[in-house]
């Protein structure tokens, strides 16, 4: 399987399911591409049963693979994020020489991509930490890529990452997001975002199930037809397909024989641990993480089973279609207020990182090829192409208009969850985030109150410049501090 001449414009090491179809996908398009994986079968298997879509060149020791690559080389990971990808780094680092560029495609935690961008930078060699999104079939048919690292990696890079990529309107779905782990930083965020919005429709789910006493089948019905609006997103096709979906086995809708219990990777728990880091309040993200790691506690919930809440019957008749349409409003104003949660923190890390990251072009190439492809991500780029300095999506005129007449909506509907023991993390965090933003005056002056009280923690005062405690054990005076 050696290689006698370097043919290859790129290699993938790593063939499990997205780097296997990112490999087929760089073939398919014109690329000749270098294959490796630890386990050597896996690249026998791509070989055998994909090996005629285009030009591959196999290998099973590093340094063939290495061999096989045009200079400067272009090596890309797609192994299991952490350790693993530090060993594939020191294993094919040492075969490589300055100018060339590893490419991690892996979700990685952004601060191991930074230090590792560091660390090969002292070799010369261009570290790019590359977010990929669009599952198995996105990377085959065109994932949503986003890499980070140098400019001048990207100029070599870019093309072929812009071509292998998803496209809408002819616009390619990659961009260069900005230096060392800004690439990883917008892939995390882009995956809270995804937290947030599986969040936010199960809860739609379980309100037009129990609340409006709709079937699976007549549910998958109204996210069809939702999918033709505003809401028009891949989460909400596949949901619908789910919902429509009948056990083979048991002839039980499908959803109801799924145990309750949702896992997760990590990458929406980095989001939350990083939003608190860069002082970035993402609440509609943070609880859908939250609802996930609740849901799988299942003797926290047999230990609480007996608690009493109310019976509400489900509505019926008009009552019942009105609260379809609510619902309907109430998730896409939660959808909104979490992408500017999203783009907050995006923004925020920007500023503390030194990333000069175009927010625009995030939404740009969030359109295609990822989890999160949503019509109105067009609308987000419109937002910031007319202010990219925007301070928060709710600001935009369009997204303050559509959030003024969807509130009354989703207020009802959160009311209607509350009174019916339906419990909505999702709506509600947002609505509350969206009712805290738009506060004149928020009670935090109390608890600034409270901590200067019993820790002379001191407060700063509406009226005058300065910062103030109050003798609250003695005579109640005040001291400019
Ligand atoms: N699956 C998805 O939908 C998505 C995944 N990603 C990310 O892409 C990357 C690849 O994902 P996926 O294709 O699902 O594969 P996995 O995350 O399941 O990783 C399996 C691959 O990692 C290799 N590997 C594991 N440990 C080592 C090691 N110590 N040294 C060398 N190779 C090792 C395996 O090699 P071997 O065959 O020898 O065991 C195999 O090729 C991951 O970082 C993942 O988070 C990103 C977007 C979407
Ligand atoms: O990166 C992805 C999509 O963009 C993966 O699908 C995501 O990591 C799945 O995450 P989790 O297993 O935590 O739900």
């Amino acid at each position: 399987m050696a290689p006698s001449v370097s043919t290859a414009s790129i290699g993938v090491t790593g063939l499990a399911v997205m780097g296997r179809n990112l490999a087929r996908n760089f073939a398919r398009n014109g690329y000749t591409v270098a294959v490796h994986n630890r386990t050597p079968a896996r690249t026998r298997s791509l070989i055998e049963e994909f090996g005629h879509e285009g030009s591959f060149v196999p290998a099973e020791k590093p340094a063939d693979f290495v061999a096989a690559l045009e200079r400067p080389r272009r090596l890309m990971i797609m192994v299991k994020a952490g350790g693993p990808t530090d060993a594939v780094i020191d294993e094919f680092v040492p075969l490589l020489d300055p100018g060339d560029i590893v490419i991690d495609g892996g979700n990685a935690h952004f601060e191991d991509t930074r230090r590792r961008e560091a660390a090969l930078r002292e070799q010369g060699i261009h570290f790019v930490g590359t977010g990929v999104s669009g599952g198995e079939e996105g990377a085959l048919h065109g994932p949503s890529i986003m890499p980070g690292g140098s400019v001048e990696a990207y100029a070599a890079l870019g093309p072929m990452l812009e071509k292998i990529s998803a496209h809408v309107d002819g616009e390619p779905c990659c961009t260069h997001i900005g230096s060392d782990g800004a690439g990883h930083f917008v892939k995390m965020v882009h995956n809270g975002i995804e937290y947030a919005d599986m969040q936010l429709i199960a809860e739609a789910y379980d309100l037009l199930r129990r609340a409006a006493g709709r079937t699976p089948a007549q549910i998958a019905d109204i996210f069809r037809r939702w999918n033709t609006g505003v809401l028009d997103s891949y989460l909400i096709e596949i949901t619908a397909e789910i919902l429509a979906h009948t056990d083979g086995e048991t002839g039980k809708p499908f959803v109801d024989i799924v145990a309750d219990a949702a896992e997760q990777k990590g990458t929406g728990r980095w989001t939350v641990q990083t939003a608190l880091d860069v002082a970035a309040p993402v609440p509609g993200i943070a609880e859908a993480v939250f609802a996930r790691s609740l849901s799988g506690h299942t003797e926290l919930r047999a230990a609480a089973r007996q608690l009493t809440g109310p019976q509400v019957p489900a509505a019926a008749g008009q009552d019942a279609d009105r609260l379809v349409d609510q619902v309907e409003q109430a998730l896409y104003a939660s959808k909104i207020v979490s992408y500017a949660q999203g783009w907050n923190m995006i923004q925020a890390a920007a500023e503390q990182f030194g990333w000069d990251i175009d927010l625009g072009a995030v939404a740009k190439i969030w359109r295609g090829g990822c989890i999160i492809r949503a019509g109105f991500l067009g609308e987000i780029r419109s937002a910031y192409a007319a202010d990219p300095a925007l301070p928060t999506l709710l600001a935009d005129e369009r997204f303050s208009r559509q959030l003024g007449e969807a509130q009354d909506a989703w207020r009802a509907v959160v009311t209607t969850a509350v009174q019916g023991s339906i419990p909505t993390p999702g709506f509600s965090a947002s609505l509350a985030y969206y009712d805290a933003l738009r506060a004149d005056r928020l009670p935090a002056a109390l608890i600034q109150a409270q901590r200067d009280f019993f820790g002379a923690h001191t407060y700063q005062r509406v009226d005058r410049e300065g910062t103030f405690h109050t003798e609250w054990s003695g005579d109640r005076s005040e001291t400019l501090m």
